[in-house]
């Protein structure tokens, strides 16, 4: 054990480690004992040495000042199993790590700014959501949270979907097998975190693994098409062209990159050959584009064609895609869950929602991203509702990325970091009165919201931050508003409002809300 002088939690099991102890809320025992033995500390996942850190000085300290030595992802069992250390997600701090982002960044920016296809598209979806509900109420009309979270993760995976496709799912089935998938990712991802600590619950690796790639090769297939269509249409591509043509959607825009990179053609042209994706239409046609950009070079065009990314390949948009409908749905859809419960618990502060909403947009007339910066109380519940829970309450697990010496602790490269999050969410020197729900912290004396807290991170901050967040907020304000401008919420069992238990949650991947019902009344 290199993690020389970091304090350890007094005792631990052998095998085990400290997990008995950690018990199902990490989170929660992990800033608990912050308080004993200091903001950092080990403790042992399985035979896992694991440096914590708590804190908003500390964290900020490691995560910001300290960005790069902190930037890494330690090499988990089932993720590289599927994904390979390709993508976003769960790639190494590295140059491609570094051009994906920055393609993805641009692109998101692209199709979330305002009156974008992403606003259209979620509004669109949004209408039939709320025909939908419309349809089915009566006095009766309850939701159970998984409903109502379905309901929602169909608006956030549309939105996905046109991002990156450029077209919604129109067949229901396909679509609603597509949720399935989605759903069952994120269950076992869970299971498959053991695999990483306790080495003998690798027996049921070739189960899980055949789950997580069902969705893996349904996504491969929607990306084949997507790569046939393209084919189709290749010559007519200008690839000195600067405009944003044959750029609709991610998909699109990452395989004109692709095709223009002549960096590849040498030593890394084999890369983009090379798949390993388990689906046949996916590599017959990664490799016709790839043979068909060898063929369409020239001296001449050579010269001309200038690459921006030149780690792009077919293996790496796989991933990338993998990687939108892992981190771009199920978090909007329990975040927004979570905030029609906080709205159901509090009935006050339903009302000043609904009073703001209805001076702003009236009754009939959807949100739009124009209307979000009038609606500063909207802003502020929702930025509660995301302090109060923070769906990811520990960060996706991180690595160092060098030897360092950290607040006079020596971590070693590829030290595994879990960095608790919760712990800033909650951190009494940053807020006052930290476990109450209170939107009106986030709104100054003359009422506008104010965002600016240091502890405020639920994306994260620093180099592995989440690049979705505006095209979060932007979906979270445009479905939030829309329910509570045409519905009620309430709970249907009364006694569940005072059910502290209940109201922490059920911890998953996430912080998922509880088994509740809802009820909805229109306005
Ligand atoms: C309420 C919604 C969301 C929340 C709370 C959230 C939060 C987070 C957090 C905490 C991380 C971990 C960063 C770290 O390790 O420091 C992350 C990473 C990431 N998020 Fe999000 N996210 C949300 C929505 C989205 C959306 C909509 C997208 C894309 C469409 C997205 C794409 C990503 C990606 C690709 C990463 C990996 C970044 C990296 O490893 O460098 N997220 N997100």
């Amino acid at each position: 054990n290199k993690i020389l002088n970091v304090p350890s939690i007094p005792w631990c099991l052998p095998l085990l480690g400290n997990i008995l102890q950690l018990g199902d809320r990490p989170y929660e025992k992990m800033l608990e004992w912050s308080k004993k033995y200091g903001p950092i500390f080990k403790v042992y996942i399985g035979s896992q040495p694991v440096v914590v850190l708590n804190g908003t000085d500390l964290i900020r300290e490691a995560l910001i000042d300290n960005g790069e030595s902190f930037a890494g992802r330690p090499h988990l069992y089932m993720t590289h199993a599927t994904l390979k250390g390709k993508g976003v997600i769960s790639s190494p701090y590295n140059f491609d790590l570094h051009e994906h982002k920055k393609f993805l960044q641009t692109s998101l920016n692209k199709f979330g700014r305002r009156r974008s296809s992403l606003e259209i598209n979620c509004l669109q979806t949004i209408r039939e959501t709320l025909d939908e509900y419309r349809e089915r109420i009566d006095d009766k009309f309850e939701f159970t949270n998984n409903q109502m979270k379905n309901s929602i993760s169909k608006i956030t995976s549309q939105n996905v979907l046109t991002m990156t496709f450029g077209t919604r799912m129109h067949d229901k089935k396909n679509f609603s097998h597509l949720m399935d998938l989605i759903t069952e990712n994120f269950e076992n991802t869970a299971v498959a975190a053991a695999f990483n600590f306790l080495p003998i619950t690798r027996i049921f690796k070739a189960f899980i693994l055949k789950n997580v790639m069902k969705c893996s090769e349904f996504l491969n297939n929607l990306i084949s098409e997507k790569m046939e269509e393209y084919n189709e249409i290749i010559d007519q591509i200008d690839y000195d062209d600067e405009s944003e043509k044959f750029e609709s959607n991610i998909i699109e825009c990452y395989l004109k990159e692709l095709m223009n990179n002549v960096c590849m053609i040498d030593n890394k042209l084999s890369d983009s050959f090379y798949t390993n994706r388990l689906t046949p239409s996916y590599n017959n046609v990664s490799r016709r584009l790839t043979e068909k950009r060898r063929s369409s070079l020239t001296i001449e065009n050579l010269n001309r064609r200038k690459s921006r990314y030149t780690s792009f390949s077919f293996d790496h948009l796989s991933s990338v895609v993998q990687d939108l409908f892992i981190a771009g749905t199920e978090t909007i859809s329990t975040s927004l869950n979570w905030a029609i419960i906080f709205a159901a618990k509090y009935p006050c502060y339903q009302d000043k929602l609904i009073e703001e909403i209805e001076r702003i947009l009236g009754r009939e007339k959807l949100p739009t991203e124009s209307d979000r910066q009038k609606c500063h109380f909207v802003e502020a519940f929702l930025n509660e509702t995301m302090r109060m829970i923070s769906s990811g309450p520990i960060l996706v697990p991180r690595s160092t990325t060098k030897d360092l010496i950290f607040k006079g602790y020596k971590l070693p490269e590829n030290t595994f970091v879990m960095v608790n999050i919760w712990s800033c969410m909650r951190d009494p020197n940053y807020w006052c009165d930290p476990s109450e729900f209170k939107p009106e912290r986030f709104i100054d004396e003359n009422g506008n919201f104010k965002g600016r807290n240091p502890a405020m991170m639920p994306f994260s901050v620093g180099n592995r931050a989440c690049i979705g967040e505006s095209v979060a907020r932007l979906q979270m304000f445009l479905i939030f508003t829309s329910l509570v401008q045409k519905f009620s919420f309430s709970f249907a069992n009364e006694q569940d409002s005072n059910n502290e238990k209940l109201m922490r949650g059920i911890p998953g991947v996430g912080l998922n809300p509880p088994h509740i019902a809802i009820k909805l009344k229109l306005r």
